[in-house]
């Protein structure tokens, strides 16, 4: 199966197209309010508005509320919602809305029973939140910790680059992996050439991953 790809921290157009066009399943717009890649709601329809068809938009939060959480919703109208913070299954779910809950890996033992406290998300993003940063860190975890087989959809996240992403996949096998820092020329600002590498490394990494017959 083709292992999805999220760009994360979009905050130009440009980068947007650019992630579009060389095959990212996915952008994400970050709304909390602390990261560098914030971007403005306005800022963030225009980029959601000029996304082709099929490529998702993923709005993220961290530990926002409930009014903010709305009006960016009402604003930027986001496929698909990433909570990468603590927040609860109950807090999650007020929107009605697909979601990503991310997964501090720093701090969770056991991804079953993290998973099983979300029953409603559509998948999991395991991220490193190392040394106390909540994302976006360029921090990798230990990959070995991935469980192969896991009933629901996982993505990997976590200081991923051009140079590791290949070796990520392998060891991984994940549904989808997402970059932020990993394929910027500054905070926010994406270089096309780290991207395009990003992506043929996936590619490349998951066309090893099956058989003959198309079977991982
Ligand atoms: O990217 C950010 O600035 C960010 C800030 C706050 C919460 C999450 C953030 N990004 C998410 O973190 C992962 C890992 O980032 P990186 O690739 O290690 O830089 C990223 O995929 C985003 O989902």
């Amino acid at each position: 199966m083709r292992v999805r790809v999220k760009c994360c921290g979009i905050t130009r157009v440009e980068d947007a197209l650019a992630a579009s066009r060389l095959g990212a399943d996915a952008v994400g717009l970050i709304f909390t309010r602390r990261s560098p890649r914030y971007v403005d709601p306005r800022q963030a329809a225009a980029i959601r508005m000029a996304l082709p068809p099929f490529v998702t938009a993923v709005a993220l939060f961290m530990d926002d509320d409930v009014a903010w959480v709305a009006q960016v919703l009402n604003a930027v109208k986001p496929d698909l919602l990433q909570f990468h913070g603590a927040e609860p299954a109950a807090f999650c779910e007020i929107f009605a809305r697909p979601y990503l809950k991310a997964v501090p890996m720093a701090t969770v033992g056991d991804l079953g029973a993290y998973a099983a406290a979300h029953p409603r998300a559509a998948g999991f993003l395991l991220d490193a939140h190392a040394a106390g940063e909540a994302g976006g860190s360029g921090c990798t975890f230990d990959w070995t910790r991935v469980p192969r087989d896991f009933p629901r959809p996982l993505v990997l996240a976590g200081g991923l680059t051009p140079d590791n992403v290949g070796d990520a996949v392998r060891a991984t096998r994940p549904w989808g992996v997402d970059v932020s820092s990993g394929v910027e020329s500054a905070p926010g600002v994406k270089d096309e050439a780290k991207l395009r590498r990003f992506l043929d490394e996936v590619r490349r990494a998951e066309s090893g991953l099956f058989d003959a017959d198309g079977r991982g």
